[in-house]
């Protein structure tokens, strides 16, 4: 029999963006998620810390979900500025982004520090968004195949199923860039990701979402989400704007 498709998600990463104004744009997306694409598609909005709770609110009774961006692997403790996964779900997030090129790069994150995340997500019951993605030289040099499959067996738990684990797939190359992957390109690394997924998890690899960002635009959308094994985008700077990502996420109307 063949396998149901996973059920698609769009998730906006907000980044450092976003002050408490911004619940409207917030509220337009809920607005916007009506019964046919909540029939359809899982909506996620992951905004700056500083929101989580403003944006929980906003979302009662819509079925939009709210994420956070990065967790600490600790549930508590001495650590100045972090944030850890306990209290992201305490403040209504039911997500959290972890591994994102930008907290790899920007504050040295390993392979397995994000591992370490994923798990202190589930351990708070957050579903993590594990981000896997090549740089612009990776790719040039023809490394970028042996790169995710490298990132995803250092990030990956040990064990997942549909419910606590999404991947998502963003070349760091085409991230805020306006430079997005060819369908090509994207179909040949999802594969490679859904390989491994359902060589680690079994079937229920096959039913893990597996995202595409970097540049996920409404003129682009649909060309990227139509791609074998593409399950939703991760979308930064167009979740900004309610209504460019809600013309993202009627793809799946
Ligand atoms: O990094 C991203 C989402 O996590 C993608 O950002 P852009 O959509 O702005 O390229």
């Amino acid at each position: 029999m063949p396998q149901a498709r996973p059920r698609p998600l769009v998730a906006g990463n907000w980044k450092m963006n976003g002050l408490k104004l911004s619940a409207r744009v917030f509220a337009s997306i809920a607005q916007g998620y009506d019964a046919a694409l909540r029939k359809k598609l899982d909506i996620l909005v992951c905004p700056p810390a500083t929101l989580t709770v403003t944006f929980g609110v906003v979302a009662v009774g819509s079925g939009v979900a709210v994420g956070g961006q990065d967790c600490h692997v600790e549930a508590a403790g001495a650590h100045t500025g972090d944030i850890s996964a306990v209290q992201l779900a305490d403040a209504g997030a039911t997500y959290v982004i972890v591994g994102h090129s930008e907290r790899r790069a920007d504050h040295g994150e390993t392979d397995a520090v994000v591992r370490a995340k994923a798990l202190a997500a589930r351990e708070a019951c957050l579903t993590p968004v594990v981000c896997v993605g090549e740089t612009r030289a990776q790719r040039e040099s023809g490394d970028a195949l042996a790169i995710v499959r490298a990132q995803l067996a250092g990030s990956l738990p040990e064990t997942a199923d549909r419910h606590d684990l999404v991947v998502a797939y963003e070349p760091v190359w085409a991230i805020g860039t306006g430079l997005t992957a060819m369908p090509p390109q994207v179909a040949e690394v999802h594969a490679a990701i859904r390989d491994v997924l359902t060589a680690r998890y079994g079937d229920e690899g096959a039913a893990i979402r597996i995202l595409y960002g970097g540049s996920v635009k409404p003129d682009n959308a649909f060309d990227l989400l139509s791609v074998a094994n593409v399950d939703g985008a991760l979308v930064g700077g167009a979740s900004l704007d309610a209504a460019d990502f809600l013309a993202i996420a009627e793809y799946y109307r």
